[in-house]
C-alpha cells in the first residue's frame, strides 16, 4: 500500500511517500518569516503550499498514479475524538469557514484536491482539535470564553505510544506530560491515555513559541485592541504568526537564534532562556493536573532537536520525573501507519459530520 502524506505546519510543509509504514521519500520544506509575510492569510497560502508539494514530488520523480490513498494532518474542525476520518465536503466547508486560521486547515483541502484527480480517498488522523479535556479544565474564568483543546494531538499521541513501547508499558497505563515544540508549543497532561488538560496552543495560552505569543496580559491586550492603532487582523497576528520569537527577534527560525546565542548574542541567549522558563512553568502547572503522579516528561517537535533548549528545560523540571527527548516529530510516520491500518481493514474510519 503506497500513501502520500501531507503535513503543513506554521513554519514548514512536510511531504512524504510511504510503502506501508516504511518511508520511500520525505522532505521538510521550511518557510522563513519573510516568505510567509508575503501571504497575509492562511487562505493565500493554499496554492503556495500545494505548488510546493507538487513541485517536490515532480522533482523527486514520484509517480502519483501508484498512490493508494492520501493521509493528511487534520485542522481546525469542531472538537473531535481521536481517530481517522475520511475527508468529505462537510469537512472542507468547516475548514474554509473556520474562525481560526492555521496551516493545518490546508492539509485536507490539498489532499482532497490531489486525491480527486487520482480517483483515490483522502483521510486525516488525530486532528489538532482532538478533545479529551476533563470538565474542570474547561473553565477559563468567564463562561463566555471556555478553554478549548487545540494542540499537536497527532504527535503528542504518537510520541506517547512510542515511549510506552520503549519501556514496554501501555500508553493507557501511564501519566505523561508531553511537550511539542514547533511553530507553536503545546504542553499536554496525558492521564491514562487521555489528554485531560493542554494549553490552547494556537491563539489561547501557554508558553510563547517561535511564532506565537502564548499567554499575554489580557487587560493590556484589550486596551491596545481598542486604541485605534491596530486593525483586528494586526492584533490577531500579534498572537499567531508575528508573536513570540518573530516579535522579539524577527525570525521563526529557532535554529538560527541558537547559532546566534552560541556566537555570543546576549539577546538571543536571554530569549532562549525565557522560552525554556515558560515551557518549564507550563510543565509544572500540568504536573498539578496529574497530582504529581508523573511517569515521564517527553520533549518533542523541531525545537527538541536543540540540546541547548532541552537542557535549559530539563534543569527546571527534572525534580518532577524522568525527562526524555524525542527530537523532531513522528507525525508523518503516524499518519502513514494509520493509512496502513485502514487499508488492512484494521481501523474504524470515522465519519465527519
Ligand atoms: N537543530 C535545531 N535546533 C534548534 N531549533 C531547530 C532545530 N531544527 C529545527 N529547529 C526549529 O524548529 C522549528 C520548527 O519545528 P517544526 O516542528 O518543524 O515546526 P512546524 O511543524 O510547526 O512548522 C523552527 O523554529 C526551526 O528553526
Ligand atoms: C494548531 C495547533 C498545532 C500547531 O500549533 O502546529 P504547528 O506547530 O505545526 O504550527
Amino acid at each position: 500500500m503506497i500513501s502520500l502524506v501531507i503535513n503543513p505546519g506554521s513554519t514548514s510543509t512536510k511531504v512524504a511517500v510511504f510503502e506501508n509504514d516504511q518511508e520511500l521519500f520525505g522532505q521538510n520544506i521550511s518557510h522563513p518569516t519573510e516568505e510567509l509575510a508575503k501571504l497575509s492569510t492562511i487562505d493565500q497560502q493554499y496554492q503556495f503550499r500545494k505548488d510546493a508539494i507538487l513541485h517536490i514530488l515532480k522533482e523527486q520523480q514520484q509517480d502519483l498514479q501508484k498512490l493508494d490513498l492520501i493521509m493528511s494532518r487534520g485542522g481546525l474542525l469542531k472538537p473531535l475524538s481521536s481517530g481517522v476520518y475520511q475527508v468529505n465536503t462537510q469537512m472542507i466547508d468547516d475548514l474554509k469557514n473556520s474562525p481560526r486560521q492555521h496551516a493545518s486547515n490546508l492539509a485536507a483541502m490539498i489532499a482532497l484536491d490531489i486525491a480527486e484527480e487520482l480517483g483515490i480517498n483522502a483521510y486525516i488522523a488525530d486532528p489538532v482539535v482532538v478533545d479529551e479535556l476533563q470538565p474542570l479544565a474547561r473553565y477559563s474564568g468567564n463562561p463566555l470564553f471556555p478553554r478549548r483543546s487545540i494542540f499537536h494531538a497527532l504527535n503528542q499521541k504518537a510520541i506517547s505510544r512510542q515511549y510506552a513501547n520503549d519501556i514496554e508499558r501501555h500508553y493507557e497505563d501511564l501519566n505523561l506530560i508531553v511537550v511539542h515544540m514547533g511553530g507553536g508549543i503545546s504542553v499536554g497532561a496525558h492521564e491514562k491515555g487521555q489528554v485531560v488538560d493542554v494549553n490552547q496552543a494556537l491563539d489561547g495560552e501557554g508558553p510563547f513559541s517561535p511564532e506565537r505569543s502564548g499567554t499575554l496580559p489580557v487587560g493590556d491586550v484589550i486596551r491596545t485592541a481598542f486604541s485605534g492603532k491596530y486593525s483586528e487582523q494586526e492584533m490577531l497576528q500579534m498572537v499567531v504568526g508575528k508573536g513570540g520569537m518573530v516579535a522579539y527577534l524577527g525570525t521563526n527560525d529557532a535554529y538560527q537564534v541558537e547559532l546566534n546565542a552560541q556566537a555570543g548574542d546576549a539577546k538571543a541567549m536571554e530569549f532562549y532562556e525565557a522560552m525554556a522558563y515558560q515551557v518549564a512553568k507550563e510543565i509544572g502547572s500540568m504536573s498539578t493536573v496529574l497530582k504529581g503522579k508523573v511517569d515521564a516528561i517527553l520533549l518533542t517537535g523541531g525545537l527538541a532537536k536543540s540540546r541547548m533548549l532541552t537542557k535549559l528545560i530539563e534543569e527546571r523540571v527534572a525534580f518532577l520525573s524522568e525527562v526524555k527527548c524525542y527530537p523532531g516529530e513522528d507525525e508523518m510516520k503516524a499518519l502513514a501507519f494509520n493509512g496502513m491500518l485502514l487499508s488492512q481493514g484494521e481501523l474504524e474510519i470515522k465519519k465527519y459530520q
